[in-house]
């Protein structure tokens, strides 16, 4: 474990069906870092983001959240130090918007007092860009409308529980995955201003593009196990695309210095082993 990192896990696995889903998986989470999570449909990075969240426990290795086993730390505690948008999110009651917001603060935000936390809602309706829906049936609204919705309520807690937890982790799984370019752009802006203030952030994403401009730290992952980590410019190569997402990129440089870029339009896919 790193000395300052926030969550560390190591040797990490998670069986299921007879089958390792995690292998041997061991990522630090450092505060001020956005780290951004890779790899083909099925490669284990949602799993791999559900136990450093609590959310499954590891058929092997530990997770630490300074330096307390995660298993130890009660759910209240855990809901201060951690938030966590899933990949999918179903609501079974017809919520407003507002409503779906202000679940956030509710579970950890009850030591704030009644005004401020009203405040703290309508702040991250706005920061999402859902003010305006807030009056709306949650199951009414678009796809990305309720992503954005979604994000606005683990901003909520986030910022609930940072009258309890000094340091905090957020957990994005695909968080873009239903937004436009413009929303795409403007929360992973607002991901790694969150990231800038201390947090440590992890994001789940396939747009590579997006992932070598966002990330400070790249995480790898094909077939249950983490096969790269580490900056973008020196993670990603030709070799790697190839090996784990079975396509012909090629790579250039970016404007940026160091910055990979990828160029759609050279893409070929390969013929299937
Ligand atoms: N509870 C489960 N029982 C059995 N298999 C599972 C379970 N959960 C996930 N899997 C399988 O484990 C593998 C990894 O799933 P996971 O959702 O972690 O992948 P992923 O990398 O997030 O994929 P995607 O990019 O498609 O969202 C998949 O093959 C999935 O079908």
């Amino acid at each position: 474990m790193s000395e300052t990192a926030i969550i560390s896990g190591q040797g990490l696995g998670y069986a299921a069906d007879g089958r390792m889903l995690v292998d041997d998986a061991t990522l630090d989470l450092a505060p001020g870092t956005t780290t951004i999570l890779i790899g083909p449909n099925g490669a284990g990075k949602s799993t791999l983001l559900k136990l450093l969240t609590g959310e499954v426990k590891p058929s092997a290795g530990s997770i630490l959240i300074d330096g307390e086993a995660l298993q130890a730390i009660p759910a209240w505690r855990l809901a201060c130090l951690r938030s966590v948008m899933a990949q999918h999110a179903r609501l079974a009651f017809p919520f407003s918007v507002y409503e779906v917001v202000h679940l956030g603060a509710d579970g950890v935000g009850r030591a704030l007092p009644r005004q401020r936390r009203e405040a703290l809602v309508a702040e991250c309706l706005a920061a999402a860009g859902v003010l305006d829906l807030a009056g709306r049936r949650y199951q009414t609204l678009s796809g990305g409308e309720q992503q954005r919705v979604q994000f606005a309520r683990v901003l909520c807690q986030l910022e609930a529980g940072r009258s309890v937890a000094g340091r905090q982790v957020l957990f994005l799984d695909e968080p873009i995955a239903s937004l436009d370019l413009c929303h795409q752009l403007a929360l992973l802006d607002m991901a790694r201003s969150i990231a800038a203030r201390g947090v440590a952030v992890l994001v789940v994403l396939h747009d590579l593009n997006l992932a070598v401009t966002y990330a400070d730290h790249l995480v790898v992952m094909d077939q249950g196990r983490i096969i790269a980590q580490g900056p973008p410019a020196k993670t990603l190569d030709d070799a790697l695309l190839r090996q784990v997402f079975k396509v012909d990129l090629s790579l250039s440089r970016a404007p940026a210095p160091g910055l990979p870029f990828l160029l759609p339009q050279q893409h070929r896919a390969l013929p299937a082993a």
